[in-house]
């Protein structure tokens, strides 16, 4: 220590005294003590790493299984060389597992002797070439990967794994394709108002092929393969072959993360994602209109991404994937949040990108099941996902303390600016996107409930951040009216950045979530409907967005009012509160909430000019009835006369 002249601590000086003694007496032998148990450099390397599972499955343990083990790991790179396999070529890359950089490290010999003549990108001479297969790798291995080849990725001053996406930092919704074939053209809602546009198989072979090609041309690929869905019985097995070390990690933290044991078992997969992002799709392949292409084919069980980055489109293509899935076994799949209290009522949170899911249901003082993708069995709720992907942007350590502190060691900080010394995160810069993200493993908050289930809701809350500032913060629905507002899927976000005063941008996504959704909204509606009445759930609108006006002349509402307003329908004193009806929505609002300011509650007491507030109602009245127009022909499950008090659940005016 430099300092140690200058201690006057006795502690310390006696430490130094000690020390001195030692050096004086044994100084030979403390060296000798010292020595390692390593001849050269390399020998030292490689007694600092023990081997393990699952990337080297071969211990040194396993003798009495060493057939088994062997096969085990024989069938594992097997499956993986299937998933790679080009289907048009006979022959192609041999697959290997490991890193290729590590080729000449002295490790077993025979084992990586044949690594040593692995020639590197060699595209047209593909069947001579191996691809290096980068298998469930653990989030340190990949930090390792993503530093060290991945332009623009960083370590923060918390040590989250800090990256850019590239081109695209968000979702893609146009350019996603499904393909219609003799199974699908019947099965899945297509034409206006669907999100699932169109290709034929051919496309996507066409598609499909580059993707894999793409891959094979590299040294190296990224394979994981985890599991959807905690609900044992309707779990899903998901491959995500990908580029980068960055969606591998993200991956990681999204998708369920199976044991050693589990990874072992593992066999074929119920689907698979080939992410070839980096790589664009060719414009002159039919249906492509841009260079990037997110297609499903759900009877192959296959997805291919061309031409973004965006890690996103990978957790929301597996979320279109279980909104098939799910339905065909009498289970609803949700977009929403999910979290339960110490006694055991669950809620869900639905609602649009930016309305408060992740947010709300990511509460201190409850279990945290879930922020964005559940399913809904006659069992009760289980969360699809191992992760959660927050919102960064503004985010406070005194707003969203669980959020703040799962952003360390593993987290993927996504398109967030940086100091570049220090390398503190400033949450408020949009420079790279608005749309920053953290994805991390939901055992990262702390009240996660582990497994990520529970029994069924008790209260159903829609999230609509209402930027023309007429809809109230809370009110109470009938089923009626949940169903109204669930098909309707309304939120108003405000486009573009802050620069000037821009017109809210109302936006209706049946289910809230119609870019994910694969059937016809009514067919989820009926079943929530269904659940909600069965299980007496109680459902809620609940406005996180303006007051005291539109967008540039009211602000949001404060974050701590919304969290007074979910405690009280958690903790079921909203229910029993007193209530008067709105006009126009019909809306059952509460005269008080306990920590919110009554004169809020209502917002028309909130607009300096009541003609100005009934002028703007009505404009979003109008919106929501031209929007439900094309809903007004369907029924909502056998029921007649619930689809009649739907219809007649919207605005009246
Ligand atoms: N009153 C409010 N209620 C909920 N969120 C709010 C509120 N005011 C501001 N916010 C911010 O809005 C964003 C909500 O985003 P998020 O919870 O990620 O939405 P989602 O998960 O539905 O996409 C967060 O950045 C949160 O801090
Ligand atoms: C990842 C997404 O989810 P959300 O914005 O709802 O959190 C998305 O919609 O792309
Ligand atoms: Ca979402
Ligand atoms: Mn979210």
């Amino acid at each position: 220590m430099p300092t140690s002249g200058s201690i006057k601590n006795e502690n310390s000086v006696r430490k130094i005294e000690t020390q001195k003694k030692e050096n004086k007496g044994c100084h030979e032998n403390k060296d000798i003590a010292l020595t390692v148990k390593a001849q050269t450099i390399d020998e030292l390397h490689l007694l600092q790493k023990k081997k393990s599972a699952p990337t080297t499955p071969k211990g040194s343990e396993a003798t009495l299984f060493s057939f088994s083990e062997d096969e085990r790991s024989k069938q594992q790179l097997q499956s993986i060389s299937a998933s790679l396999a080009s289907l048009t070529r006979e022959s192609g890359p041999k697959v290997v597992k490991g890193d290729p950089d590590k080729r000449f490290e002295g490790r077993r010999v025979s084992h990586v002797s044949h690594h040593r003549i692995t020639p590197t990108i060699a595209v047209s001479d593909s069947a001579l070439k191996f691809t290096h297969v980068l298998y469930n790798l653990s989030p340190a291995e990949l930090y390792e990967q993503a530093i060290k080849y991945e332009k623009g990725t960083f370590m923060t001053s918390t040590g989250a794994l800090a990256t850019l996406s590239g081109a695209k930092t968000g979702r893609s919704p146009r350019d996603k394709r499904v393909v219609k074939d003799h199974v699908t053209q019947n099965e899945l809602w297509w034409g206006k108002g669907s999100p699932n546009i169109e290709m034929d198989e051919h496309s996507f072979m066409v598609n499909r092929e580059r993707a894999v090609d793409y891959l094979n041309s590299l040294d190296k690929v990224f394979v994981n393969d985890q599991f959807l869905n905690w609900d044992p019985e309707n779990r899903i097995k998901v491959r995500i072959v990908s580029t980068r070390a960055y969606h591998s990690l993200f991956m990681h933290n999204m998708c369920i993360r199976p044991t050693p044991e589990e990874v072992k078992n593992f066999g074929t997969p119920d689907f698979t994602i080939y992410n070839a992002g980096q790589f664009p799709c060719n414009r002159y392949t039919h249906y492509m209109t841009s260079s990037t292409s997110i297609d499903l084919n759900l009877t192959r069980k296959e997805m291919v991404i061309l031409g973004t980055q965006y890690a996103g489109e990978m957790k929301k293509g597996l979320f279109s994937v279980m909104h098939y899935l799910m339905p065909k076994s009498q289970i609803l799949s949700l977009h929403s949040g999910c979290n339960m209290g110490k006694d055991g009522d669950v809620a869900l949170f639905f609602g649009l990108s930016g309305t408060g899911k992740t947010t709300l249901s990511t509460d201190h003082n409850r279990y945290l099941i879930g922020d964005d993708e559940h399913c809904w069995s006659d069992k009760g709720v289980s969360n699809i996902e191992g992760g959660c992907y927050a919102k960064c942007i503004d985010l406070s350590r005194e707003k969203e303390p669980d959020i703040w502190n799962a952003i360390k060691f593993g987290t993927v900080l996504e398109n967030v600016v940086f100091d570049e010394h220090i390398r503190e995160v400033d949450y408020a810069d949009k420079s790279v996107t608005e749309n920053t993200r953290a994805a991390y493993p939901i055992e990262y908050i702390p009240n996660a409930k582990l497994p990520c289930v529970g029994p069924h809701p008790k209260n159903v809350i829609l999230l609509a951040c209402d930027a023309f500032g007429v809809l109230p913060p809370v009110s109470k629905l009938s089923l009626a009216q949940t169903m109204y507002h669930f098909i309707s899927g309304y939120t108003a976000l405000v486009a573009g950045t802050e620069q000037g005063i821009k017109e809210p941008q109302a936006t209706f996504s049946a289910c809230f979530g119609a870019a994910f959704i694969m059937l016809h909204p009514t067919q989820y509606a009926a079943m929530l409907a269904e659940k909600m009445q069965k299980q007496g759930a109680t459902g809620w609108l609940v406005n996180t967005g303006w007051s005291g006006g539109s967008y540039g002349c009211g602000s949001r509402i404060k974050l701590a009012y919304t969290r007074k307003i979910i405690d009280a329908i958690h903790s079921g004193s909203l229910l029993n509160a007193e209530y008067k009806k709105t006009e126009i929505f019909g809306l059952e609002i509460p005269t008080e909430v306990e920590g919110v300011p009554s004169e809020i509650l209502d917002p028309m007491n909130t607009w300096p000019d009541k003609n100005v507030y009934k002028e703007t109602l009505l404009k979003l009245a109008r919106l929501f009835k031209n929007n439900f127009e094309t809903f007004t022909n369907y029924k909502i499950g056998k029921d007649n006369k619930l689809t009649e008090d739907i219809l007649a659940a919207g605005p009246i005016f």
